[in-house]
């Protein structure tokens, strides 16, 4: 998902921090030859390795950046790993999520992804927490680990992350990724900005489309994983300078990267407790929450209007390419930032009740309120969109 606004400003170099772990009290021999290359460098040495060793970091999401940051975490050789993941491996995830494989589709990504850790280094410890993270959990998982690493997609999740690191005092790295531009930065508000202090408020609902709408490169999840681990091994073992007060945003089409300086607002409120992330996000709009309560029909319920020759025309409110991917034969499509600017209100037929679906009812449900209030009143939209259909009604349709 990319970010919710575009930030300005000019670098003017990182910070260096002190380390965040005490070294462990040995390596063992197999230890030694397995970071070798590691502890010949002298910036790391022996005291960089073992405090990687005794490091404790916890990873949101098994996903598109917690699949290399999790296999690059393993590899460095940080003793301990939690992992904080709830869903299952789906097909759509196998293009960029690389710790989970063919094999693992249904699984549980928290348990595939400790299988590949193993694989990768068998001396590290995996704590699986296989939940959705929440106000009411977070602060408990937190307790045991030195620093948040947050590999997930949605807005409600990142300002939770960020408001519990803020109250334990622990360094977060953060990283997001939206078709081919990334973007990374280190928050610990001990020592410098937080989330907040870069993005005050959430972006109003529906304004951002997720990985999931708009589509997301595989391999930029390698870029901006790894360089989200570079930070973490900076943090623990107190070498280089981090990306704490600065912003990078990588574009992998130009194959650029700037970095812009995040500074730290003197008048922002301070975090004092953990809240309702979801309503503070909006995940969808209250209108748009509104006109959908009285107002959608379920697949079956559409495939009932086909079938009983009912007179409607059925809207598809997604994108042009999305459109190629899959559709509902007849459907007819307008994205819905066309119906949400007004533009194409006048194409609309008026004598006949309006169904809209997107993907799978988000969009549809923002534009059904603008129809609403344009005084399309018996307009509804499809619960589950064309993935409902999908499902349910005509399984040969591929999903994405
Ligand atoms: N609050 C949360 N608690 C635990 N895991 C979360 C939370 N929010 C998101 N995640 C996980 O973070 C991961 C993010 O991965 P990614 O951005 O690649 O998206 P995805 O949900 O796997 O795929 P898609 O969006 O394409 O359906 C997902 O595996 C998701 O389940």
């Amino acid at each position: 998902m990319t970010s919710n606004t575009s930030p300005q400003g000019s670098d003017d170099g990182g910070t260096t921090l002190p380390p965040l772990v005490e070294p462990a009290a040995e390596l063992t021999k197999d230890e030694v030859a397995r970071y070798s290359r590691h502890l010949i460098i002298p910036d790391v040495g022996m005291a960089g390795q073992k405090r990687l060793k005794n490091a404790k970091v916890l990873v949101i999401g098994a996903g598109g950046l917690g699949s290399p940051a999790l296999l690059y975490l393993a590899a460095a050789g940080v003793g301990t790993l939690g992992i904080v993941e709830f869903d299952e491996v789906d097909e759509s995830n196998l293009h960029r999520q690389i710790i989970h494989g063919q094999s693992d589709l249904g699984r549980s990504k928290a348990e595939s992804a400790r299988d590949s850790i193993a694989e990768v280094n068998p001396f590290v410890k995996v704590n699986l927490h296989q939940t959705n993270l929440t106000s009411d959990n977070a602060l408990d998982i937190f307790a045991d680990y030195d620093l948040i690493l947050d590999g997930t997609d949605n807005f409600a999740t990142r300002y939770l992350v960020n408001d519990a690191a803020v109250l334990q005092g622990k360094p977060y790295v953060w990283g997001s990724i939206f078709r081919f531009e990334g973007q990374a930065s280190v928050f610990w508000d001990a020592y410098g900005p937080n989330y907040r202090d870069l993005y005050p408020e959430p972006p109003p609902p529906g304004m951002v489309p997720s990985c999931a709408e708009g589509g997301v490169l595989g391999v930029l999840c390698a870029s901006i994983g790894s360089i989200m681990v570079n930070e973490a091994i900076k943090l623990i073992t107190g070498i280089g300078e981090t990306l704490l007060g600065r912003l990078m945003i990588y574009d992998a089409l130009e194959m650029s990267y700037r970095t812009v300086k995040i500074r730290k607002d003197p008048n922002a409120d301070k975090v004092t407790e953990l809240i309702d992330y979801e309503t503070f996000c909006g995940v969808v709009s209250d209108d748009a929450q509104q006109a959908a309560a009285d107002s959608t029909i379920t697949p079956l319920e559409l495939k009932d209007k086909f079938d009983s020759d009912q007179k409607f025309e059925l809207i598809d409110v997604r994108e042009p390419h999305e459109y190629d991917i899959v559709h509902i034969e007849g459907a007819k499509l307008i994205p819905k930032d066309r119906i949400l600017s007004g533009e194409a209100l006048a194409e609309l037929p008026q004598d006949r009740q309006i169904v809209l679906h997107c993907k799978s009812g988000g969009r549809s449900a923002e534009a059904l309120s603008a129809l609403h209030k344009a005084g399309f009143s018996d307009a509804v939209h499809v619960g589950g969109g064309v993935l409902g259909w999908a499902n349910q009604v005509d399984q040969s349709l591929p999903t994405y």
